[in-house]
């Protein structure tokens, strides 16, 4: 039997980020083309410490430097899925956190039996928006792209299903972010619309989700604290700008200035 989602406590998040800028992870990422320097912004502003390390020998030797590992497929090619299995054997190897963001699987046939091998070498956590949880989890989705068609509560059976099957954490982010390891669930509210019209803060948000599993602690919180951290500085951010272009920089703004009482 499954338990209800329950509101994820502003309190632990507020520590958790504390303890990140304390230890500044180092976050190895093998991210797409498209988002590369935003989610390095993202991760500095956060206070963990990125590394876009990406050759295979070199990504396979970084990995068991690196505190965390993300790995991204949304510009997937042969070359960078070598770089990626590289470095997740050498993650699993070194006892590393890695972490998935399954961009736009489901219609895509290259990166969906990527994923789909990927899933089996125990990724600590699996953040993706509605149409990719439930894709990866082999039911049917509405993707667009990497936009989801799908809700995100309609997708949360599917991500439970893939905490079972993969023993990861599994966040299905959207209006409602939904954190799972199978049984236990954490919702966390927040965020704005406008999150969606700017590339990249999903991406982003895997990265950040990679820091915080570097952190010790109760993972299932610690990925629920990611998802806390950037529905507030986004839900912030979209109160003092007016679309996309000026909402950036007031979202890494936000980011770096977050404190107990916004996340509380
Ligand atoms: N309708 C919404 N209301 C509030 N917050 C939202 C909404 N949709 C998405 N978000 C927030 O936006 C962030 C990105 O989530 P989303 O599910 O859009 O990821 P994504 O589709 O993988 O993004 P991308 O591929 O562009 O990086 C999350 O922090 C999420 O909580
Ligand atoms: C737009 C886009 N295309 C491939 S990856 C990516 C970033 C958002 O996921
Ligand atoms: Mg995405």
């Amino acid at each position: 039997m499954n338990i209800q989602p329950v509101d994820f406590s502003g309190v632990y998040a507020a520590n958790a980020l504390q303890n990140l800028r304390n230890t500044a992870p180092l976050v190895h990422c093998l991210t797409n083309d498209v988002v590369q320097s935003f989610t390095a912004n993202v991760l500095l502003a956060v206070g963990a410490s990125p590394a876009m390390v990406v050759d295979p020998t070199e990504a396979a030797q970084f990995a068991t430097i690196a505190d965390a590992l993300l790995v991204n497929v949304g510009t997937l090619t042969l070359p960078h899925a070598d770089a990626i299995r590289a470095a997740v054997q050498a993650a699993n190897r070194a006892g590393k956190p890695w972490v998935l963001d399954p961009v736009a699987v489901g219609g895509l046939t290259l990166r969906t039996e990527f994923c789909l091998e990927l899933i089996k070498l125990r990724p600590a956590a699996i953040r993706g928006n509605a149409s990719e949880i439930l894709a990866l989890s082999g039911m049917s989705a509405s993707g667009r792209g990497v936009d989801s068609g799908d809700n995100a509560l309609s997708a949360l059976p599917a991500a439970r299903l893939l905490a079972k099957q993969t023993g990861a954490i599994v966040a299905v982010t959207g209006d409602v972010d939904y954190v799972t390891e199978g049984e236990r669930c954490l919702a966390v509210s927040g965020g704005d619309a406008l999150m969606t019209r700017v590339v990249g803060t999903g991406c982003a948000l895997s990265a950040v989700v990679a820091a915080f599993v570097a952190l010790p602690g109760d993972r299932l919180e610690n990925v629920a604290a990611a998802c806390r951290v950037m529905s507030c500085a986004g839900e912030l951010a979209c109160q003092q700008t007016r679309g996309p272009g000026s909402f950036i920089p007031a979202f890494l703004d936000n980011l770096y200035l977050l404190d107990q009482e916004a996340l509380a």
